[in-house]
Formats: structure tokens, sequence, C-alpha cells
């Protein structure tokens, strides 16, 4: 549940803390940044520092020219050759702080393209290295979210962190000024803006907190957002008449945050308001000091200008400095969520592993797996011990949600079982190194996904370094029948496919399935997984899937997962799983002999086709 306006404000405290705390990570950002181009960087930073210097020498030319004026309106004999100087002195100053101001702009805007594409990729490669258990966890995949989501926020928080740097050093220049010409106006400079800093940082821990405790809530309003106007749902939306109730649902939910963050917006407002007249008292005051200062012969005309310009500028610029700091300090949060994500410490990185056989000698046995998703007290898996011969062709068999593709998934390793062991050889498989371990296999899934890239890429996805191999993806192609689709397609293997994107064409069910399907064909895999690969295809085209299947991974260790019987029988041995246990175990005719759920379920297709 999002919390209330009050409860944020108890937590306030915590998160004010923990952004202090998260500028930490501002210098190893900035190191990143250099890294990504120390000439871009080198020069930003120059042009800032030499600008920083450009508002009081500004100031300071604008006295001296009316000290000028002055001094020659009152002069017997007016010689303006010194005031034109100075006008062209402030000219070029004015004209040269513009380019240097270009010169920052642009260069703030390429090291931020650049940073963005090289922590974009970084998140990518990471995201590949992490734990299924770990993405599926919903904890973990917010603070993913909030990682990728704030890839701008990153490139903005640079721009903004090197101008307060540029901004620190302007203002002690005007203070310099200030604290040599009238002292007393610093104390007045304090009494305008302090109220106005507490005040930012109350209202801003608040906003934050209140922003980051609905990243759920907002991850549901894009899912909705997606569901609702998106053309894979249009179809069932339209026919469901799920229009009315995804809208509701996407209002209900947005208008709960519009009212809390209304009530703090606000209220923060009228807060800001309060002290920005407290502020503008300060500055009157400050003015009348100025005026006392010239009444009393103290101080110029000239000098007034410059005075009061100075602290009406220090007002604005610490006011700003203030705002950007907490601004900052709450970016570095998303800094500390993308760091922590980048850190992220991946089990076995570094751990020496054995080397993986080059063939598979005797095969995989599981002992005793036992295995419950993370987050869940229900065992999928209840003491499974079985093995897979090398070079057999197993069937998993069993009604939905039996734990048919679990086990699958523990065999490829994207979950360790919570108890018990998968050997392969005899060596525990968690002894290899993950992705060498996995490069083993060649999968499809029953949920393979639908990539909207040109077919050539999307039979490549199962050995991508060949994208350009045109040997091996049409001989995937053909043993798959995924050669029978180019017929329709204008431009063959480089036909975009989906409607995402320009010139796309959609394929049907069954024929994305035997695109996916070449996927396992492009390599020579030692292990073959076919999980339920063919349930969209016609009944000729699957009888030819499965003939060409068994005829090219004779004596290849592989597992196919099947609703259909006929299907299964080609298989040398059957398992049969009911609710995560063994059932059965056997070839067909054995399992037929058994007469147990194999038979009962083979005997039911069956008469179904009769
Ligand atoms: N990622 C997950 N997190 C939590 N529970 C899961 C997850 N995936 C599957 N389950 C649960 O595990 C059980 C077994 O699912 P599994 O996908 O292994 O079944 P299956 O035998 O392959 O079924 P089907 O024939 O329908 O594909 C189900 O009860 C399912 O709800």
């Amino acid at each position: 549940m999002p919390r209330s306006l009050e409860s944020i404000s108890d937590t306030k405290k915590t998160n004010v803390r923990a952004s202090f705390q998260a500028l930490r990570y501002i210098p190893r950002f900035f190191k990143e940044i250099w890294s990504v181009s120390p000439l871009l960087f080198t020069i930003n930073l120059v042009c800032r520092l030499v600008n920083a210097f450009s508002p009081v020498v500004i100031l300071w030319v604008g006295k001296l020219i009316i000290d000028e004026i002055i001094a020659e309106v009152a002069a017997p004999q007016a010689d303006y050759g010194q005031l034109w100087n100075y006008v062209l002195l402030e000219f070029a100053i004015t004209v040269f702080a513009d380019i240097i101001n270009r010169v920052i702009a642009i260069t703030d805007g390429l090291l931020g393209d650049k940073y963005n594409i090289i922590s974009s990729e970084t998140m990518i490669r990471k995201t590949s290295k992490i734990d299924m258990s770990q993405l599926e966890d919903s904890e973990f995949y917010d603070k993913l979210e909030r990682a990728r989501q704030q890839t701008q926020g990153r490139v903005g928080l640079m721009s903004m962190s090197l101008a307060q740097a540029q901004s620190l050093i302007s203002i002690s220049t005007l203070i310099a000024g200030l604290i040599y010409f009238q002292p007393l106006l610093i104390v007045l400079l304090a009494l305008s803006i302090i109220p106005l800093f507490i005040n930012e940082i109350r209202f801003s821990g608040q906003q934050y907190s209140l922003s980051r405790s609905w990243t759920t809530e907002r991850r549901e309003l894009d899912y909705l957002r997606y569901i609702g106007a998106n053309d894979k749902t249009a179809k069932e939306i339209k026919l469901f008449g799920l229009t009315d109730f995804i809208a509701k649902r996407f209002k209900t939910l947005s208008e709960r945050y519009y009212h809390i963050n209304k009530k703090l917006t606000v209220k923060r407002s009228i807060y800001s308001a309060i002290f920005n007249v407290l502020g503008v008292v300060c500055y009157y005051a400050a003015y009348l000091v100025i005026i006392k200062s010239v009444l009393d012969g103290e101080i110029t005309i000239g000098e007034l200008t410059f005075l009061s310009a100075s602290f009406n500028r220090l007002r604005n610029s610490l006011q700003t400095f203030f705002t950007n700091f907490t601004r900052i300090t709450q970016s570095a949060l998303y800094l500390k969520d993308y760091f922590d994500f980048i850190d992220l410490e991946i089990p076995d990185e570094n751990r020496e592993f054995l080397p993986l056989p080059e063939v598979i000698h005797t095969g995989f046995e599981l002992k005793d797996v036992h295995f419950a998703y993370p987050g869940s007290d229900h065992e999928v898996l209840k003491g499974v011990s079985f093995t897979l011969k090398a070079g057999e062709k197993m069937a998993f068999v069993g009604q939905n949600g039996a734990g048919k593709t679990t086990l699958i998934k523990l065999m490829l390793r994207f979950y360790e079982p919570t108890q018990g062991a998968i050997l392969l050889d005899g060596v525990n498989i968690n002894q290899y190194n993950k992705a060498d371990f996995q490069k083993m296999f060649g999968v499809i899934f029953q949920d393979f996904f639908r990539y909207e890239f040109t077919l050539r890429e999307n039979i490549a996805v199962g050995d991508i370094a060949a994208v350009q191999d045109d040997k091996r993806i049409t001989n995937a192609a053909q043993l798959s029948l995924a050669n029978e689709v180019i017929g329709d397609l204008q431009e063959g293997y480089d036909t975009q496919l989906g409607k995402r994107f320009k010139n796309g064409q959609e394929l049907s069910g069954g024929q994305w399935q035997k695109v996916a399907l070449a996927r396992a064909y492009m390599k020579d895999a030692m292990v073959m997984v076919l999980d339920e690969p063919t349930s969209a295809l016609d009944a000729k085209a699957e009888y030819e899937v499965f003939e060409r299947f068994i005829d090219l991974t004779k004596g290849k260790t592989s597992i196919i997962i099947s609703h259909r019987f006929s299907t299964v029988r080609m298989a040398d041995r059957i398992l049969v799983l009911k609710a995560g246990k063994i059932l059965e175990l056997g070839t067909h005719d054995e399992l037929m002999q058994n007469s147990k759920l194999y038979a009962e379920l083979f005997d039911l297709q069956a008469q179904g086709y009769k």
C-alpha cells in the first residue's frame, strides 16, 4: 500500500539522512563520466571555471561605467574615452560568457548522451548475469526499474552537479565583494536565505518519499497503460470489453497519487511564499543599508548598484543553489539504486570451476530434488530422482502445473534445488560455470519470445554469433519447417517480423513456433530440450517436426515436454509427473502395461482421434 502523507512525513528524517548519505556516490559518478570522455569533461570543467567569474566581473564593470558617467558629468571637461572602453569591455565579456555557455551546453549534452549509452549497455549486460530468482523478486524488480528509468535523471544530475560547482565559485566571488564593502549585508543575506533552505529540505524529503513509495504503483500504472494501448492486447480488450475496466483502474490509482501529491504541492507552495516574503523584507533592509552608506559618503553610486545587484543576484543564486542541492541529494538516491544494481554480487562469478565435459559420458542424475520458488513455501518438486542417460530421449508428461517446466529450469540452472542435487556425469552441475553450462543446451520454451527483429535474427537468437551465416540459418529453418514461412515474406530472411516497426510482417502462432524451433537447431547442442514445441502446429506439421527431430537427434541426449501422446510415445522413456512427484517412469510399452495415469491419458487421447 502506498503511504499516506502523514506517514511519509514520519519517514522524512530517515530519507533526508539517506539522501545525504547517497552523496558519497557522486565522486564515483564523476569518475565514470570522466572515463566516458576525458576531453569533453575537461573542456566542460574549464569553461565552467572561467564562466564562474563572469557575474562578478560584469557587475564590477557596470559599477565602473556608472562611476565614470557620474565623474564625467561632474567634470568641467568631459573625456569619454575611458567610458567607451568600459562599455566595450562589458560587451566583450557578455559575448564571451555567452559563447562559453554554449560550449558548456554542448559538452553537457554530448557527455550526457555518451554516459546514457554506456550506462544503459552496462545495465543490459548486468541483467543477463542476474539469477532468475532475483529477477522475479518484486522488491529487486522495483530497484531495477528505478535504476533503468532514472537514466535521464542521472544525465540531469551530471549537469546539475557541475552547475552547482560553478555556482559555488560565483557565489564566493560575490560574497567576497559584499564582505569587502559592507559585512552587515552578509547577515541579512543569511536571514533571507536560511528559512528557504530549511523549507526546501523539509518538503523535498517528503516529495522524494512519496515518489519512491509509489514505485510499485507506478509500475502498475505503466502496465495498465501498456495493456490498455497496444496491438498485442487490442483483440482481447475489444472483444471482452475491458477498456472501461482498465481505464477505471488506471484512473483510480492515478487519482490517489494526484490527491496526495496535490496536498503536498499546495503546502509546499504556501510555506515557500511565506519565506519568500521574508526574503524580500531582508532585501529591502539590505537596500536601506546600502543607500545609507551612499548618503554617508562611504561608497559611490556605482558601488551602490554593484552591491544591490550583487545582493539580489546572491539571494537568487543561493536559492537556486539550495533547491538544486536538495534535488541533487534526491537524484543521488537514484544513483545509489543504479550503483547497487551494478555492484550486485553475482555469486560464483570469481569462483574456480570444473571444465565442462566435451561429451556426455553417463548422463544426468537427479537425486531427491526438492524445489520451492523463491518467496513461496509451496514445494513444486517433492523428492524427484531419476537418471537421463547419455544419448537418451526422454519425455516429461503430466497435467498442468505438475512441475515439468520447473524440472527443466532446474536442470538448466535457472534456479538451484532447495534440497537434493543434479549431477552430470557424476559431478554436481553447480561445479560448472553457469553461462558455459547453459551453452550446452539447445532449448525452446513454450513461452518463447517473439523478437521484433528480422526473421534471420529471430532464428540466429539460438547462436547470435552466426547471424550472418546464411548456410546455418537456412539449414536451421529447413529442419524446423520455418523455411515454409519465407514464401510469404517480401524480403526473405531479412524481413522485419512483428508490427511494431516499419514494414514489419506478422506471423501466425504456428509460424512463430517454427521460427522459435529453428533456434534450437542453430547450434549443435549436446542436449536438446523442447518444451511443448508444437502446441501451435497443425497435425501434419507436428508429425513432420518430430520425425525430423528424432532423426536429427539420434544418439543425442534430449528432453521433450508435450501433452500430445502421439509425440511422447516416440521417446525412449517417459517420465510421468504428478504434483511434483514421479508417478511412473519407463518406455511407452511398459507404462501402457502399468495401466496407471499414462495409460489412462493415452487412451483418453486416442479415443478422441477415433
Ligand atoms: N516463476 C514462478 N514462481 C512461482 N511459482 C511458479 C513459477 N513458475 C511456475 N510456478 C508454479 O510451479 C508449479 C509448476 O509449474 P510448471 O510450469 O513447472 O508446470 P508444468 O508441469 O510445466 O505445467 P504446464 O503443463 O501447464 O506447462 C505451478 O504450480 C506454478 O504455479
